[in-house]
């Protein structure tokens, strides 16, 4: 089975707008809410893939209620732990005609009674699962938590993704995630460089890897994507043809379509293809994609050996 974590889920809303400016009234044109937070988008597009999972994190608040809502109704699993205290985020996404701005509210104060009742979750993993770490650490929790999740579960030889940024990362490294995916700024800013050629990307991808990464893969947007993987081959992905309505929730995507495609096929190059086509199809929607979506893009991936 594979679980989900999101500590610090959000409701997405996202709108449209012509121009966004500022210290004035701004009105939007089109709005939509969703269901978000990065573990929760990877449960959306395995839910997608066929592949049973279970979403788990903490929500609270009308905010909460609509999260899970939502979830239910797309026929996610989720054991969520409600906080008495406080409301889940709103993150809001706004799409002009030539920029993505986000703003990412806090979330609320999740008190040491429930962070043990995550534990207790934790406890019943085994080595058949695979554990998803995924967005950041909200403010009221330590920033050493992921790795106190993956030292709970590391002798019982859990798999472990992780979708995080800067430290949150570099921080896990030691606990040998199975897969990482920083993108490519992400991986520009966590070792204080300027990348401008595919050979530094391949430098600092080895270094991830030396540090105790097992795969990793480097989305680069509109670029595609590039994989170390852990047999010592590098794969390049393109990306195929589309309009980008919104790209929130890409990466996550394609996490999913990854660990879906490795969990199907068991053969990396295979996994980077529907990772990629799951991260395109979501950039090419404007909630994350359907399996549809997904199966349209399949064909367009063409995934080259480097
Ligand atoms: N503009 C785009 N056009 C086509 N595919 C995209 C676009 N943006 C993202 N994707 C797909 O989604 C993947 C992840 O996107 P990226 O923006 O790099 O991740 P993140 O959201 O984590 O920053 C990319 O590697 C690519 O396959
Ligand atoms: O936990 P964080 O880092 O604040 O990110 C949460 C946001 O990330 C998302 O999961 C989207 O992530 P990506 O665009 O990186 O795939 C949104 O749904 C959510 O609002």
């Amino acid at each position: 089975m594979i679980y989900t974590v999101t500590l610090n889920p959000s409701i997405d809303y996202v709108v449209n707008m012509e121009q966004l400016v500022e210290g004035m009234v701004n009105r939007v044109s089109t709005e939509h809410f969703y269901a978000g937070g990065k573990g929760i988008n990877v449960s959306q597009i395995l839910n997608q893939h066929g592949i049973s999972n279970r979403a788990l994190g903490f929500i609270s608040g009308f905010t909460g209620n609509f999260i899970e809502g939502s979830l239910k109704e797309k026929g996610i699993d989720t054991d969520f732990i409600r906080l008495s205290e406080g409301y889940s985020r709103i993150n809001m996404k706004i799409k002009t005609t030539t920029d993505e701005t986000e703003i990412n509210g806090m979330g609320p104060h999740i008190p040491k009674t429930e962070i043990d009742k995550l534990y207790r979750q934790l406890d019943l993993l085994t080595a058949d699962d695979t554990l998803v770490l995924a967005g950041s650490i909200p403010a009221t929790l330590p920033d050493d938590f992921y790795e106190k999740m993956m030292e709970h579960v590391q002798d019982r030889g859990v798999k472990v993704v992780v979708d995080a940024t800067k430290n949150l990362l570099l921080n896990v490294l030691t606990y040998r995630p199975f897969l990482i995916k920083p993108n490519h700024h992400e991986i520009a800013e966590m070792f204080g460089v300027t990348i401008s050629t595919t050979e530094d990307l391949l430098q600092y991808g080895n270094r991830l890897k030396d540090m105790g990464a097992r795969n990793v893969l480097i989305s680069m947007g509109g670029d595609g994507a590039i994989l170390l993987a852990e047999n010592g081959e590098v794969y390049r992905s393109n990306v195929p043809k589309g309009v980008v309505k919104n790209s929130v929730g890409a990466g996550d995507s394609m996490v999913a379509g990854f660990i879906a495609g490795y969990e199907k096929t068991q053969c990396y190059e295979q996994a980077l293809r529907l990772g990629a086509a799951s991260g395109s199809a979501t950039a090419f929607s404007s909630d994350v994609a359907t399996a549809e979506e997904i199966l349209a893009l399949v064909k367009e991936i063409v995934v080259q050996k480097l």
